[in-house]
């Protein structure tokens, strides 16, 4: 059977989400409220996870935001949210401290790798993301462990954070130049499934570690080539 735990820090959405899901999952799925950018909420959140649940195979890491208007809290929490969730995760996952091993698959973005001057503190956290996820998983520690790591780097997709940065026209300065974004959010974007088909692929092929998946519109996802040095 498996079981899901939605940690976001908004309450409200978690909350509506989980019994969404419920009417066809039953008591398979729980919300916890999290901070990404707290330590103690990322381990009350895990720890509490572990203890419902028995032990972590799975972790989506994808909480993030655009907030060009706050560069600092944008790596915050598009970066570092991930690290801190990943290590705590860790803790629990390594098959070699009483784990089972699995999958942590990190979202990140086409922006990781496609530089746009409209958000650059965003891009920077995605290409951290990027770096994180390709540098853990070329650990040789793996054997050990057993937990691999992959990232998701899809370019514009339908959801709200789009829509939220739209709604704003750019008052509050989550992007650099409104009009510009508000050009390509009208350009064909992804349906959050095209993402969701991706990691699904990721946590059943294990062949993959490492791999940073471009998810664009223009064609098939695909493992991104990176220069070997
Ligand atoms: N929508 C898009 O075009 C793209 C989005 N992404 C990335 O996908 C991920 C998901 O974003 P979307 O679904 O598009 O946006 P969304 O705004 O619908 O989802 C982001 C979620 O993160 C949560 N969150 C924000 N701060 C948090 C914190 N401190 N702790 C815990 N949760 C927090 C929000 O409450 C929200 O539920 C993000 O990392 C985003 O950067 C990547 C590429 C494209
Ligand atoms: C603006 C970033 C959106 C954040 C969502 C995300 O993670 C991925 C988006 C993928 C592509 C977004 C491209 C957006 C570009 C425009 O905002 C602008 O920077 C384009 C500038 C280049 C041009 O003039 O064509």
């Amino acid at each position: 059977m498996q079981l899901v735990i939605i940690a976001d820090i908004d309450a409200a959405k978690g909350t509506s989400t989980t019994s969404e899901l419920a009417t066809e999952y039953a008591d398979n799925v729980t919300f916890i409220e999290c901070d990404v950018t707290n330590q103690e909420s990322v381990e009350d959140t895990l720890g509490k996870a572990k203890d419902t649940y028995g032990r972590l195979d799975i972790i989506s890491n994808n909480a993030g935001a655009m907030m060009e208007n706050d560069p600092i809290g944008t790596i915050n929490l598009n970066l570092c949210g991930v690290i801190r969730v990943a290590a705590v995760a860790m803790s629990y996952m390594r098959a070699d401290k009483g784990g089972s091993g699995g999958i942590i698959i990190n979202t990140a973005s086409l922006t990781g790798v496609k530089p746009s001057y409209n958000c650059p503190a965003y891009c920077a956290s995605k290409s951290g993301v990027i770096g994180f996820t390709r540098s853990f998983a070329m650990n040789p520690d793996f054997d050990l462990h057993k937990v691999r790591m992959n990232c998701l780097c899809p370019g514009m997709v339908d959801t709200p954070m789009i829509q939220g940065v739209l709604d704003e026209d750019g008052k509050e300065g989550r992007v650099l130049n409104f009009d510009r974004f508000r050009y390509a959010a009208n350009l064909p974007q992804l349906k959050p499934s095209a993402v969701a088909d991706v990691f699904i692929d990721l946590v059943e092929n294990e062949s993959k570690n490492g791999a940073a998946m471009l998810i664009t519109v223009e064609g098939p996802p695909r493992d991104i080539e990176f220069p070997i040095y």
